[in-house]
Order: C-alpha cells, then structure tokens, then sequence
C-alpha cells in the first residue's frame, strides 16, 4: 500500500475509534433484520436472531425495521408502525416475486448452503439475485424514512449484506453495522457464489461487521486481504474498496436467569405433566431445530440408532424426543430433507420400539420458549449437532434451564459456534456415528460430580458473554468506543 493511502487509512481508522460518539450517543438505535419476533407472546420463536434481538432490544428500546413474514398482492410495502413494549415494531409485506427471488432464492437457495459449506447445494440465479438487491433497497428506503443524523443502524444477517450500499448510494453517512448470525466460510467456498465479489464490496460499505467466532471473522479477512486487494490496519480494522471497514467478534448469548426462572413451571402445567407421565423414570435425550439440513438431523438419527445397536442394556430405558419446526418449507432442499426425516424416524421405531416403548419421538412443530425450557430441564442430555452452525442458541439455552444440582450432559458439534465458548460439553464431530452415539453412552453414566463441574464451567462462560453484553459490546464498538 502506498503511503498516502496508508495515510489517508490510518486518519480515517482514528475518526472510526475517535467516533463523532457525542453524536452516536445521542441518536436513536435502528434494528434491521429480514425476522422479526412475533408480535403475540407464547408464539413459537422462529430461530435465534428473532429470539435473541427481541431481549437485546426489549430493555433499551428502538426502532425495529424487517419483513411481516406476509407476502402481499398489492406488492412490497412499508406498514405503519407497531409498539411492542419499549419496541417500535415496522414492518414490510414483500410482493411475490420479492419474496420468491430474495428470500427462498438468492438468501436461501444461494448464500446459505454456501455460507454453511454447502456449495453443492446451492442454486444461483442473476435473476435471484436482482430480486435480493432489490429487497436491500426496499430495507434501505424504510431506514431512510426513519433516519436522523445522528442515529446508528444495525443490521442483522446475511439477508442484508447490501443494505449499507443502498443507503450510501442516497448519501447516507450515519454508523452502519451489520452482525452476522451465520458462518462465514473459507475464501475458497465463499468464492463459489459468482457475485462475491460485488457482495464484499457491498459489505465493506458498512463501517463495522461483526462475526460469532473468530475463525468466522479471520475468513472473512483473508477474503479481503487475498481476493479484494484489502489491506490490514491497527485495531482489526481493514482498508478494502477505499474505505476502512472494522471487524469484531461477538458471540451471541442468553439471558441465563429468565431461562432458569422459566424452566422451573408452574406445578400444575398440563402440557410438563403430560409430557412426565409418558417418559416416566426414562432417560430423556431432547433436540431442539429448525428443519434444516444444516443442523445434521438426519446424521443425528443414525448416530441415535447406532446407539442403540451397540448399548442393549439402553433399550426401552431411553427415549429421543426431537422437535423440529418445519422451516423455508417451499425450498426444495428443505422439502426433501422432510421426507429423509419421515423415513428415518419411522425405520427407526420399526426396528427397535416394543408394546411399550418408542424409542424416538419425532415432533414436527414448534413449542413457544415458556415450554422448551422446562423440557430442556427434564432431559439428561442435549443433543445438538449441527454439520455447521453460526453459534446455536439451543445448545446455549439448554445448559442455562439445567438444575445446577443435577444437572443434564450437553453433547455439542464441534462445527456449532457455541463450542468455540462450551468447551466443557461433550464435543463431538457430527459426521461420526460412533463418536455421537460413545458420547450419548459417557453422558449417561456421568457421575454426578462431573456433570456439574462441566455445567458450572459453562454457565460461568454463559454470564460472562451474556445477551446483554453481545449488545453492548456490538454497539459501543459501532459508536466508536473500541
Ligand atoms: O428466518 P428463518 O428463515 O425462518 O430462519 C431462522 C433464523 O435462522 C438463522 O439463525 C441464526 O441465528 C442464530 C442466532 O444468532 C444462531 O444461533 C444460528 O446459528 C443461526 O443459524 C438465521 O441466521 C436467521 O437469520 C434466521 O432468522
Ligand atoms: O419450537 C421451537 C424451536 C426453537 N425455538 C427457539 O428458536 C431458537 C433457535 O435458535 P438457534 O440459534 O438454535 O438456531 P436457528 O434456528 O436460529 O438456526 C432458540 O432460541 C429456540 O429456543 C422456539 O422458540 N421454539
């Protein structure tokens, strides 16, 4: 690099860290995310970016901007305003074809498997991804309407890698930044998307992106070191298509005491006592995803009958209960995951259930969070193996609604982002039967002086990298206090 432009970075790097934070301070916090939490309380959550910006949000407040999940006839529109608690909720309907290209197509069909490490699975289309910029425009004129001078904007998630284009394409020069709640992959995957390298130049028009983990964020780096002719600043900062752009990792949390509160129910809960007669004294193995072929059901369910092929003495003393809400049920791939699903749990029960016992219970819908988390206190074991996960909250949740005295064994993929935090889960490789189903046997026969000396480790980790400080830590990094 030569050295006016090293200069001209490095006044730029120390207006970034100086901030105009008097400015920031004072504006209003605008969060943008393609999901929003339902407005009616007890409604299933769908998925963690929802789960996790709904509390961050709920005690500061702000404006909350993101799709309706409607798809409207009378095409994309802005509708009016909502109030859930401290939070202004504004919503968008998508048209159709909004819909159709930037969501199930170029988000979906395109930036996700790839994003997972899945480019075999991915389907690319021009048209696709027209539709996905076009949708980041309809997001930005939405913030723009509501924009003040001093205001920060926070976007969330890989739906909206251009939303800070299309606001400095109007002259917008408000903080911008953006998290991103998936993986970010190797250059060399990232790079199977034919319009990466629009998507960086798209991305470093943010003035601050933030990653789960650090390999996530390293990755993203040595894309832009190595394929966009970026340079490396001071302070995690990079010099990439003439402007400075900073990274940061901030793992997502949990509100570990609201969970714990929740996880003990009111003694006469229909559906908990339901639930108790039916497991009666049998160890509970639970499973919390979305349907999605990234979380590794179907590897799940072979590691579980491989379990059971090689512990005799578990049968009929063991139950699997695994909930899975259907999710981006019009994308083929998803579709077809169903169906494996359907197939493998009911050759499973062929095979092993007796007069009195299922083996694995296979729920195809979603539980609101006041149920998961009593269920997650029942169980003995967690089982959360995705193939590659941006962090999973689930796995997080689950050690949090755990008695402390008796608590149950996490058994955690390695390829989750939350194992870069739970290093005292069983970690295990999810493309390894024998592994899962060792572990699920170690968990059960645990002493109980392991268990909890594992569980308090983890929960020492949960408080310290909680909700709140993923929140703080993001925006006080965004307003320039590094
Ligand atoms: O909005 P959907 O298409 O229905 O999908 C639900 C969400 O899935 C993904 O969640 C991610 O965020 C979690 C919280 O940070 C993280 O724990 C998990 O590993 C991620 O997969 C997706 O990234 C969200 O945008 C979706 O809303
Ligand atoms: O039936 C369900 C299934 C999941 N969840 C919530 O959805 C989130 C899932 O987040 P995670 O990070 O594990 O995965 P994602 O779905 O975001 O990929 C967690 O907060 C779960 O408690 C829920 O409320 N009801």
């Amino acid at each position: 690099m030569d050295e006016t432009i090293f200069g001209r970075a490095l006044t730029e790097l120390r207006d970034v860290a100086a901030g105009s934070l008097a400015q920031a301070e004072t504006g209003r916090l605008i969060v943008v995310s393609n999901r929003v939490a339902p407005i009616e309380e007890g409604q299933p959550t769908a998925g963690g970016l929802a789960a996790g910006v709904l509390d961050a949000l709920q005690t500061m407040g702000g404006l909350w901007i993101g799709w309706s999940g409607e798809i409207s006839a009378e095409g994309s529109r802005i509708l009016p305003e909502k109030q859930k608690g401290k939070i202004r909720l504004q919503t968008l309907d998508f048209a159709e074809a909004d819909y159709q290209q930037y969501y199930r197509g170029f988000a979906n069909s395109a930036l996700w498997p790839v994003l997972h490490y899945r480019s075999a699975l991915a389907r690319f289309s021009r048209s696709d991804y027209a539709g996905y910029r076009r949708v980041n425009e309809l997001f930005a004129n939405a913030v723009a309407d509501a924009l003040a001078p001093q205001d920060v904007v926070w976007a969330h998630d890989y739906h909206l890698l251009g939303l800070a284009a299309a606001l400095r394409e109007k002259g917008i020069t408000n903080r911008l930044g953006i998290f991103l709640h998936t993986p970010f992959p190797a250059a060399a995957v990232f790079m199977t998307i034919p319009v990466h390298a629009d998507l960086a130049r798209a991305l470093c028009q943010y003035d601050l992106i933030g990653f789960q983990t650090e390999s996530d964020r390293r990755a993203f780096e040595d894309y832009v070191l190595r394929e966009a002719d970026g340079h490396l600043l001071p302070g995690r900062a990079l010099m990439a298509f003439g402007r400075v752009v900073r990274t940061g990792v901030y793992p997502i949390g949990v509100q570990t005491e609201e969970i714990r509160e929740q996880a003990e129910p009111p003694a006469d809960c229909p559906q908990m006592a339901r639930l108790h007669r039916s497991i009666g004294e049998s160890k509970l193995i639970i499973s919390v995803d979305r349907l999605d072929y990234s979380k590794g059901l179907n590897e799940r369910f072979l590691a579980y009958e491989r379990f059971l092929e090689q512990n005799e003495s578990r049968r009929g003393s063991v139950t699997f209960l695994q909930i899975a809400p259907p999710s981006r049920s019009d994308v083929e791939t998803y579709r077809e995951i169903r169906l494996e699903l359907e197939r493998e749990a009911g050759r499973i029960n062929g095979r092993f259930a007796e007069l009195d016992w299922t083996p694995l219970r296979y729920l195809n819908k979603g539980f609101a969070r006041q149920m998961l988390m009593p269920m997650y206190a029942r169980a003995d074991i967690g089982l959360v193996t995705p193939m590659r996960d941006g962090m999973n909250l689930v796995a997080k949740e689950f050690v949090a609604a755990q008695n402390p005295i008796d608590p149950g064994v996490l058994v955690l993929s390695q390829f989750a982002g939350a194992a870069c935090e739970l290093k005292a889960a069983l970690l295990v490789n999810p493309h390894d039967p024998d592994e899962i189903a060792a572990a699920l046997e170690r968990a059960l026969s645990m002493p109980l002086s392991e268990r909890r000396e594992r569980h308090a480790e983890m929960m020492a980790v949960l408080r310290r990298n909680s909700l709140t400080v993923w929140r703080d830590r993001f925006l006080g990094d965004l307003k320039g206090r590094a």
